[in-house]
């Protein structure tokens, strides 16, 4: 075993406080053989189809990459932008936004690199970078609101495989979900309340989680009871009554089942039984990216209204507005507490106390609105 030396740990410089934020990842391109490498990569991990390797080898090689590249590759045209892949683009500013705010909170330095689970910028590209910052101890941060062993799960297996290799092993925090952080509902509330400025308040608002197979959830994935409190928390904020907001799953894919009730069918429904108007917002993406724009924001806009509805319109997800760095800054910070020589005078013993005060506060909260989700 030949193991990656770490010559770029330095004892005579300062120590950096590493970040690595990831996300799922998007193909290079657009075209066809990058979307069947980056399908090929993605479809392959045992966290995201579980079958057994052997069938499943035959039906991913046999089939799904003979067919499924062209469709995606169509649809991920529709939405490329100027700056490439949405998720890439709005990653990027994030990671960016968030250097500069974490710069100002911590003393010494911190460094933000992001890495994506498939694809480019990749988890082992990431780590080096943070490496060679001397970051010695990295916080991870999945930016998946709700945890699912398909997602967030998956991200750990990468980062693992990756240290594999390493001598020397940073030391490592890991992020989970923040599906019930108070930062994070009130950011979704307040950008549903921005779009009704702009567009009115819909006869119904519904929440769109990416779906996974039922089976997951049967044996203990705790993605769909994470959605479900994420929803029903931003509806309490916005003091919604239980007949106009709902919550369904897209994205499904094979012919398993997959987490009811699914967002094509629901839509179609409503338009066929006389819904005049709908607002769709999917709260456990970070980012737009081609499950939102191309899905949500066409596709089913185009169910709902060819089934005979009137007004249809889609709230974009959080991505860089500021409520949501803010947020995210204000959980890398609170995660850093347990290394608080690396926190600042601005955020010195008073800050400590507050943020510990306002995360006891929360437990509490917790306990009481609601048992369990
Ligand atoms: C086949 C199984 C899949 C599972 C399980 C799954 C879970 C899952 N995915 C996301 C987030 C995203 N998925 C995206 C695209 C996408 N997802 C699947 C399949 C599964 N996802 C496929 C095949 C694709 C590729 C596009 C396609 O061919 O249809 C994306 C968008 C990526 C982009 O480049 O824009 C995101 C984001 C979550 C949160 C999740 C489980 C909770
Ligand atoms: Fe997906
Ligand atoms: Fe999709």
């Amino acid at each position: 075993m030949t193991f990656v030396n770490t010559p770029d740990y330095r004892h005579d410089t300062p120590e950096c406080l590493g970040i690595l934020l990831t996300n799922l990842g998007t193909p290079d391109t657009p075209s066809v053989p990058d979307v069947r490498r980056y399908l090929a990569e993605f479809l392959w991990d045992p966290r995201v189809v579980e079958m057994a390797r052997l069938p499943w080898w035959l039906i991913l090689h046999g089939v799904i990459l003979r067919t499924r590249p062209a469709r995606s590759a169509k649809a991920y045209q529709s939405v490329w932008t100027a700056d490439g892949s949405p998720l890439l683009a709005i990653a990027r500013r994030q990671a960016t936004a968030l250097q500069g705010l974490l710069s100002d909170r911590f003393q010494g330095s911190v460094k933000v690199a992001l890495g994506m689970r498939y694809g480019n910028p990749s988890i082992s590209s990431a780590l080096a970078e943070l490496r060679q910052a001397n970051a010695r101890r990295v916080l991870v941060f999945p930016l998946y609101p709700q945890y699912s062993g398909s997602t967030v799960g998956s991200a750990f297996d990468a980062i693992a495989h990756e240290l594999t290799r390493w001598r020397w092993l940073p030391e490592l925090r890991f992020i989970n979900q923040y599906h019930d952080e108070p930062g994070y509902i009130d950011a979704l509330a307040a950008s549903i309340r921005d779009h009704w400025a702009a567009h009115g308040e819909p006869e119904r608002l519904l929440f769109s989680f990416h779906g996974i197979p039922v089976e997951y959830f049967e044996q203990g994935d705790p993605y769909h009871c994470q959605c479900q409190k994420t929803a029903r928390l931003v509806a309490e904020r916005l003091e919604l009554a239980p007949e106009r907001w709902f919550l369904s799953f897209q994205s499904r894919l094979g012919k398993q089942e997959w987490l009811k009730p699914y967002t094509d069918v629901t839509l179609k429904d409503w338009g066929a039984a006389g819904v005049k108007s709908v607002q769709v917002l999917s709260p456990g993406f970070s980012a737009d990216c081609l499950e939102t724009i191309e899905e949500i924001d066409e596709e089913n806009r185009h169910l709902f209204l060819d089934a005979g509805g009137r007004d249809y319109s889609y709230i974009p997800c959080l991505n860089d507005r500021p409520d949501h760095l803010e947020m995210l800054a204000d959980l890398i910070a609170r995660h850093g507490c347990g290394w608080p020589e690396l926190i600042g005078p601005a955020a010195g013993a008073d800050e400590l106390a507050r943020r510990v005060e306002r995360a006891r506060g929360m437990g509490a909260a917790d306990q009481t609105s609601t048992s369990g989700f």
